[in-house]
Formats: structure tokens, C-alpha cells, sequence
């Protein structure tokens, strides 16, 4: 799919998807990220009708998103959500079911609003809300109507950490009762928590796509640390490189990711960074270590969270728009 946002007047235009091809299996788990502008806002408006691609097509639930009757079988959180501030949460739900062709039934709503934390602020006004709870507010729009597909677009914005535990346990049950989950965020732990599958957006282009797990593995990095008096070079040939870290001292917690320095040039901390794809891989070098005379101390995964493969694919700091 590509799309192409015109100027309003003359030629050319704004190429946001340069030919994205995406396949979200249905049930699943299913975060989008990437830097800004990477075109995961057009991308969502694409899914929900509201942006009509330039070349290609999209399928959604098995059928057009331009069909209401297949609209209606999805909930959408925007990211920015518009709320009516002298109403009550109550009221906004039987507005939002009535436009989605619900039927009234205010019991179905009350539950809803407690399941979202919101039932203890039904009678104040919307307006004197806090952020988290616009956004529980609007997650519980999104549910009406139990909906096959959930595209929500950054849904913890603005909740506090017991907040997103909740919101994220309602997203869990969702995906248990079979819902397919979109969900597009910038907290990548919480993409990380929510989602079994993953696809990396950058410059309108799909970078990586897959489960959570296996691209995480593909980018494994562990953290190394041997007693004092291992023999660099024998760990340079077993794969090991010797942090590069100037902060002395911060090696054991805050060296860098990426900053291992050529082996032979271990320091007296004796810590290292080994790439292993899998645990196999990892107990082999680890025993060509030992064979050294290296005797291991301590040993923590390191490039396994979704920051680094978002960084691995991307690029780094700096290719963001
Ligand atoms: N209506 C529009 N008209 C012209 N250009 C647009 C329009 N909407 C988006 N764009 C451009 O398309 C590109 C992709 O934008 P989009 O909002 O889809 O990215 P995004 O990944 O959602 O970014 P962010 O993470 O910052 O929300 C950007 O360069 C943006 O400026």
C-alpha cells in the first residue's frame, strides 16, 4: 500500500507509505511502532477508512474499511480524543453506542465504566477529568459493541503506572476472548507487555515484522562479567568484546549498549558483551570462556528489549523525524 497526501494546489505531494505490505493475523497481539512521521498514524487511518490509500488496498475483518457494517466491528482510541466536557461519562457512551447503531442499554454502560476504574467519577463532568481518565473513558467508547478489532493509538497516554497495569489487564482479556489487538505506541514496554507480534514502521517502510520473541532473540546481547585475571585474548576469540564504558566504575549497570571495545583491551572490571542468538550459542561460548580459565560472575541479558531491535532496525538516535 502506498499513500501519497497531496498539495492542495500544484503537483507532487507527500509520500507517508512508500509501499507498506502488513498482515495482522487475526487474534492477535499486534504493536506498531517507529519514529515519528514514520506514517503509523496513516497507516491507522488507512485501517479505519479515514485515509484512502493511494495504491494498493487495505482488508480489514475480511471485508473494505469503507463498509459500515465491518466499521462497526472495530473500536478505535485515537490518540488525540475530543470529548464533550460538560457531559457525563454515562451520557458520552450512549452517544458514541447510538452513533455506532447500539442499542440504549445504560446497565452494559455502567459496567463498562466500572471495568475502565470510572465508576466512582460518573457523576462529575468530563471536563474537570484528568488525562488518565479521558483515556479510560475513551478506551470504554472503543469497547462498546465488543468489538472484533481494537486499533488504539497510544491508550496509556497520560495514565499512571497502576493505571496502564489496569488498562493493560483489559486488553489481556480482550485478546483472550479472541479480539484482534492494533495497538500503536511509544512506550515500548508496554507494546512490549501487550503485544505477541510486532512490526517496525520507519519512513513509510515495513523494517521488520514478526513475533516479539524472535525478533528479540535475533538481537540478543548479554552481559558479562568475569573474575578478575580472565584471559582477554582467549575471550576475543570466544566472542566476548570488552565493554568500552570511560565511566569507570558504572560498569556493572550503566555501561553503554553499543560500546564494546576491539578484545584484548578487557578491563580490570572484567566486563564483556557477547552476541547469542539463543541460549545454545551463549552456554558455548561461555564454555570455550571457561576452557580459558575464565570463571564466569555475573551474566544478564542485555539486547533482548524491544528498544534495541527498534534501534538495531532504525538505526539509532537521530534517524527520528
Ligand atoms: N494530512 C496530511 N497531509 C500531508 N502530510 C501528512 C498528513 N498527515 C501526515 N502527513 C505526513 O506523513 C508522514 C507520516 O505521518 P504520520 O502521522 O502517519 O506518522 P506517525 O508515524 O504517526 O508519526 P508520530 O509518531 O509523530 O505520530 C509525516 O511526514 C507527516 O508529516
Amino acid at each position: 500500500m502506498r499513500k501519497t497526501y497531496r498539495r492542495a494546489f500544484g503537483r507532487g505531494g507527500h509520500e507517508a507509505l512508500k509501499g507498506m505490505d502488513l498482515h495482522v493475523p487475526a487474534g492477535s497481539a499486534f504493536g506498531l511502532i517507529g519514529p515519528n512521521g514514520a506514517g503509523k498514524t496513516t497507516f491507522i487511518k488507512s485501517v479505519l477508512g479515514i485515509v484512502r490509500p493511494s495504491a494498493g488496498t487495505v482488508r480489514v475483518l475480511g471485508g473494505s474499511p469503507e463498509d459500515p457494517a465491518i466499521r462497526a466491528r472495530i473500536g478505535y482510541l485515537p490518540e488525540r480524543l475530543h470529548l464533550p466536557g460538560t457531559w457525563k461519562s454515562p451520557a458520552f457512551l450512549a452517544t458514541v453506542a447510538r452513533l455506532k447503531g447500539l442499542k440504549a442499554d445504560a446497565g452494559a454502560h455502567a459496567k463498562l465504566l466500572e471495568r475502565v476504574g470510572l465508576s466512582d467519577a460518573v457523576d462529575r463532568r468530563i471536563g474537570g477529568y484528568s488525562k488518565g481518565m479521558r483515556q479510560r473513558l475513551g478506551l470504554a467508547a472503543a469497547l462498546l459493541g465488543e468489538p472484533a478489532l481494537l486499533v488504539l493509538d497510544e491508550p496509556t497516554d497520560g495514565i499512571d503506572p497502576m493505571g496502564r497495569l489496569e488498562v493493560r489487564r483489559i486488553l489481556q482479556e480482550e485478546v483472550q476472548k479472541g479480539v484482534t489487538l492494533f495497538l500503536n505506541s511509544h512506550l515500548l514496554a508496554e507494546t512490549e507487555r501487550v503485544c505477541d507480534r510486532v512490526a517496525i514502521l520507519a519512513d513509510g517502510r515495513v523494517l521488520r515484522e514478526g513475533r516479539l520473541d524472535e525478533l528479540a532473540k535475533a538481537g540478543a546481547r548479554w552481559r558479562v562479567r568475569f573474575a578478575p585475571g580472565a584471559d582477554t585474548a582467549a575471550l576475543g576469540a570466544a566472542g566476548f568484546m570488552a565493554v568500552a564504558d570511560p565511566a569507570r566504575g558504572a560498569a556493572a549497570g550503566g555501561a553503554s549498549r553499543t560500546g564494546a571495545a576491539p578484545a584484548g583491551g578487557g578491563r580490570e572490571d572484567g566486563v564483556y558483551m557477547v552476541d547469542a542468538a539463543d541460549v545454545a550459542v551463549l552456554n558455548a561460548a561461555l564454555d570455550r570462556a571457561r576452557a580459558s580459565g575464565a570463571l564466569l560472575m555475573e551474566l544478564k541479558r542485555e539486547g533482548a528489549d524491544l528498544e534495541a531491535v527498534l534501534v538495531g532496525a532504525v538505526g539509532g538516535p537521530g534517524v527520528a523525524a
